[in-house]
């Protein structure tokens, strides 16, 4: 397995779970950072049932911001960071440094001696967005993802429940 797999896909296309398969293919433990916060019930609920749903040897670490310190401390073993477009949500709502935020990212996961999967949402492919906000966030979330498939050994985009391998370098 790469180093580093990015894999993509739109909102219920089985993108976490094809994620997850790949890590619990390792050795555990795994840690699952999410980086979602529950601003509401629904949200709450999906947090409650993913956690749930979990196969014991999951740790779940919860950080919104400070992804880099969590693949730091969590260096040796298999972590799974979901998702980017949330991260990337709490960057921009709290207007901090989106190119500071992704250096900080691939630096850590330079040093990483473990595998990790990262998963995103791509949110490009409908109409441009009414709402200059949501334009930004588009157009962070495209260039995110390019700078994160650069260094990735192998990317993936989930359609369907089913991955199109985008990218696959199995030295990397
Ligand atoms: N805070 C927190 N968030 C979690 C936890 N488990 C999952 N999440 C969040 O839930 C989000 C995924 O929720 P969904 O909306 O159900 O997934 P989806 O991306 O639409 O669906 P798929 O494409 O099938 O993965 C992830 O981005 C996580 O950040 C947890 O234990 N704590």
């Amino acid at each position: 397995m790469p180093a580093t797999t990015l894999i993509l896909g739109g909102a219920r296309s089985g993108k976490s779970r094809h994620a997850e398969a790949l890590i619990t293919a390792l050795p555990a433990p795994w840690i699952y950072l999410a980086t979602g916060r529950a601003f509401d019930t629904e949200m709450q609920d999906r947090i409650a049932h993913h956690r749930a749903g979990r196969a014991e040897g999951w740790q779940t670490v919860e950080e919104p911001f400070a992804v880099a310190d969590v693949l730091r401390v969590h260096a040796d073993r298999p972590l799974l960071l979901d998702c980017l477009t949330l991260w990337l949500t709490n960057l921009l709502l709290e207007e901090r440094s989106i190119p500071d935020a992704t250096h900080a990212l691939i630096s850590a996961l330079a040093e990483r001696r473990a595998p990790t999967v990262l998963v995103g949402n791509e949110v490009g492919l409908g109409i441009v967005p009414e709402h200059k906000l949501a334009r930004q966030f588009r157009d962070e979330a495209g260039l995110l993802h390019q700078r994160l498939a650069e260094k990735a050994g192998k990317v993936l985009f989930i359609a369907a429940g089913l991955p199109l391998v985008l990218k696959d370098t199995p030295s990397a």
